[in-house]
């Protein structure tokens, strides 16, 4: 019946979505790995095309610039005979262990390169033509992972052996891509996720998550899909396990949806923390069906976002927010509205346009807007630049979404201008508890202080947790202590009901 049809997806489900944040983590690493052979890759040829590979001032100079203008590179040096004779960093020669392997390029790859005799972080060395190039081994490794107990790895598949790694790897795992590009597999007591370069098609990066996760996730994915005890529930659950099963079929109903307009937004209130008032709301979609089934975002907007329809997904969210709110907004100029972009939307200058249309149209201001920005699947960093620059141009601001949660990591943080981070509710929920996650919420404030951003907690349920939110200076609030989410109008009343006491208490 359909409980049992319920759990089943909710397994696959569960498994897609575990293996998909192992996909992420392996992608992360490889996009690191990709970076620093291209770099390294780029200095051997620089250095061969300018007859440097020697210890010359020139050859030394052109080492050091190309030291200090390479994020990835930690040396350069010349190499003849197994002797380093002269790097970037100065020191006396270093002498070299045989190269571990050579690959088809003819790069010899030096497993351990004592760059500072007896130093912590020994090096990983590529040597061609009488150059080395020397890079941390850690560096790709270096990604932001929610869960712990995460292993990376990288792999050279040519030689078959390990590159760098964190974590308990498996030699097994190499035979498991054969000539795909990527795969995924449970193995033992992990699941494992491997990608293939398609810069340097013989590395391949690996993640393995502990599968314990994936069980908790079919707990969790089983109650969302099986409300108790209602027979609509249960129906509902059948009907979107018919459609997820094929997820063409998916689609299809997705661009139906669209057309006859079947998606709306709820609004759940925003509070400024200090002043206890409701200042915004976040717009959260929902997918109406004919039979009245409110299906939630998480249900389909991966399906969108794989099948290519997300970019009109969101260009009906703008619709739907002038629909429910732009006059409103036109009149409160200090209510923020948080909209979410997928990664897709960030690739062309489309949003901007039909940002720009929607506030002409509503008369809403640019700082009505807070625009969510999350990476789930792959950001592409320089176009995302340029779009966030022409939002923030115009004076709306940008909060990077599912911080933490191993979709936005670290590095985003680093290169994109942002405003806001919002803590994931994960964490918010571990404040005060003994879970092994209840301390990253302080390192995830200490860092968005660090990166000048302000905060906004999501999905505050408790008092105490609000409480402990205010005294760290997190400035915005959502969650189910504040409102679940709900009809414009209802989000509209309760900002103009909230605000009048906090003005009072200003005044006095
Ligand atoms: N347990 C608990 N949950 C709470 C609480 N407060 C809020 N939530 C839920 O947490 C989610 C917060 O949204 P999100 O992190 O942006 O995560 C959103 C967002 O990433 C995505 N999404 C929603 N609407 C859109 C949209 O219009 N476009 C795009 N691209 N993504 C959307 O779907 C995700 C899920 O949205 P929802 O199902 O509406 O789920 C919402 C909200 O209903 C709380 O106190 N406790």
């Amino acid at each position: 019946g359909p409980p049992w049809l319920a759990l089943h997806e909710a397994r696959r489900q569960a498994y897609d979505t575990e293996a998909g944040l192992a996909l992420n983590y392996a992608q992360d690493v490889l996009h690191r790995t990709d970076e620093t052979v291209g770099q390294a890759l780029d200095a051997i040829v620089q250095l061969e095309r300018a007859g440097l590979a020697s210890c010359t001032e020139r050859a030394r100079a052109a080492m050091r610039e190309i030291d200090l203008t390479s994020s990835y590179i930690q040396a350069v040096g010349h190499v003849r005979d197994g002797t380093m004779e002269c790097s970037s960093q100065g020191g006396p020669p270093v002498a070299l262990d045989k190269p571990a392997f050579r690959t088809s390029r003819g790069v010899f790859v030096y497993d351990v390169v004592p760059l500072v005799a007896g130093g912590p972080n020994p090096l990983l060395g590529l040597a061609r033509g009488g150059i080395i190039v020397l890079v941390h081994r850690d560096l790709p490794l270096d990604i932001w992972t929610a869960v712990p107990d995460v292993t990376l790895e990288v792999l050279h598949l040519e030689a078959g052996r390990t590159l760098m790694a964190r974590g308990r790897v498996d030699p097994a795992w190499l035979a498991r891509l054969g000539t795909r590009d990527a795969v995924t597999f449970v193995a033992g007591d992990r699941l494992v996720a491997m990608v293939r370069s398609q810069r340097f098609v013989s590395t391949a990066a690996v993640a393995a998550v502990p599968a314990h996760h994936l069980e908790q996730r079919v707990a969790t994915t089983t109650r969302r899909l099986v409300p108790v005890g209602l027979f609509a529930g249960l129906a509902a659950a059948a009907a979107i396990l018919l459609l997820a099963r094929r997820q063409t079929s998916m689609a299809a109903a997705l661009r139906a949806g669209l057309r006859r307009d079947e998606f709306v937004l709820l609004y759940q209130p925003l509070f400024d923390l200090r002043a206890g008032a409701c200042v915004g709301a976040e717009a959260l979609l929902r997918w109406r069906r004919p039979t009245g089934e409110l299906i939630g975002p998480d249900l389909f907007i991966p399906v969108a976002e794989q099948s290519g329809l997300i970019t009109r997904v969101t260009a009906r969210v703008l619709e739907l927010v002038e629909r429910d709110a732009g006059g409103y907004l036109a009149r409160h100029p200090e209510f923020h509205i948080g909209i979410n972009l997928a990664p897709a939307d960030l690739r062309s200058h489309a949003i901007v346009d039909a940002i720009d249309t929607f506030l002409a149209r509503t008369g809403a201001r640019p700082a009505n807007l807070i625009v969510e920005i999350t990476e789930r699947g792959f950001l592409d960093l320089d176009s995302a630049r340029t779009v966030i620059a022409a939002l923030r141009g115009r004076g709306i601001e940008v909060a990077i979404d599912d911080f933490g949660t191993g979709y936005s990591s670290l590095s985003y943080l680093e290169t994109l201008d942002l405003d806001f981070l919002k803590i994931d509710r994960s964490f918010i929920e571990a404040i005060g508890t003994d879970a092994p996650t209840s301390q990253v919420v302080g390192h995830i404030m200490a860092m968005a202080r660090t990166l000048d951003l302000r905060m906004i907690a999501e999905g505050v349920e408790s008092e105490a947790q609000a409480a402990f939110l205010r005294t760290h200076d997190v400035h915005y609030a959502q969650g189910w202590l504040f409102g679940k989410p709900m009809p414009f109008a209802d989000a509209a009343w309760l900002a103009s009901s909230a605000r009048r006491p906090s003005v009072q208490a200003g005044a006095a």
